[in-house]
């Protein structure tokens, strides 16, 4: 890993808001930016697609080592492409199935250390932008500005479900608040690398904020450190 380039860690759970300030940010500032989530999420696309079942750890481990995956980079006001197997699976890994799928596989530590070196390769210069569960508690525990980004439980569902039902998604507001539950249970509760605050984080609950007071406010973290050079 480069010693040079820092490291901006946003971590918290689903809905918090993460996925979407960390490619604000990385934008703003010019960054890289690595949606760590994503990696969890094809990985159980994958798993379907080659009829791995998600208990079985050792096949995960293999398939999770040999991901054959490409993030193209967000350009001319589009979002970042996520290729798999030579296939566009953007829209397709967005979904709570595989948000769950992604959970679970998430929770076997031979998957975690399997991705633990292709998410450190994302950092170069000038920086890194990382969300996700363990950015900084395990993959990047000495990035300089951590981020531990909440909401009500209630309020994250509610995203969710304007997300999904404008994208054109048959959803129910009820069953998403169960299924953030669930995965929250499971993300905090499991042995290794569980969503838990790195203790040198600043904790912003974003249940009253808008997108661009959160990102305001990450701004002015990233100025107080001199980050952006
Ligand atoms: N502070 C906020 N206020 C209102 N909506 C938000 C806020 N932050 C994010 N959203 C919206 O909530 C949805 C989920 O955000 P996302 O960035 O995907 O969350 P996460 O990556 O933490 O799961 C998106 O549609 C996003 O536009
Ligand atoms: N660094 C990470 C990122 C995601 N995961 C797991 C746990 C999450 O429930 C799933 C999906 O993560 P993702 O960030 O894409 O999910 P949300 O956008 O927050 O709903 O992957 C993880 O264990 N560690």
């Amino acid at each position: 890993m480069s010693t040079q380039a820092p490291v901006i860690a946003i971590d918290g759970p689903s809905g918090s808001g993460k996925g979407t300030v960390a490619g604000l940010l990385a934008k703003r500032l010019g960054w890289r930016l690595l949606d760590s989530g994503a990696l969890y999420r094809l990985l159980a696309f994958a798993a379907r697609n080659h009829g791995v079942d998600l208990t079985n750890e050792e096949a995960l481990k293999v398939l999770a080592a040999h991901l054959d995956v490409q993030f193209i980079a967000a350009a001319n006001g589009q979002p970042q492409r996520i290729i798999l197997e030579g296939d566009d699976v953007s829209d397709a890994i967005r979904n709570e199935q595989v948000g769950a799928g992604a959970s679970q596989v998430a929770a076997l530590s031979a998957v975690r250390e399997a991705l633990l070196q292709r998410q450190r390769a994302f950092l170069e210069a000038p920086g890194l932008v990382a969300d996700g569960r363990d950015m900084g508690t395990v993959v990047f525990p000495d990035a300089p500005l951590k981020i531990f980004l909440t909401a009500s439980a209630e309020e994250r569902a509610r995203r969710r479900y304007l997300q999904l039902k404008g994208r054109g998604d048959d959803v129910n507001l009820a069953s998403l608040l169960d299924e953030i539950r669930e995965r929250d249970e499971r993300d905090t509760q499991r042995a290794v690398a569980p969503l838990k605050p790195a203790p040198d984080a600043i904790l912003l609950d974003s249940t009253e904020l808008s997108i661009e007071q959160v990102l305001e406010r990450i701004l002015s973290e990233v100025a107080d450190r001199d980050l952006a050079g």
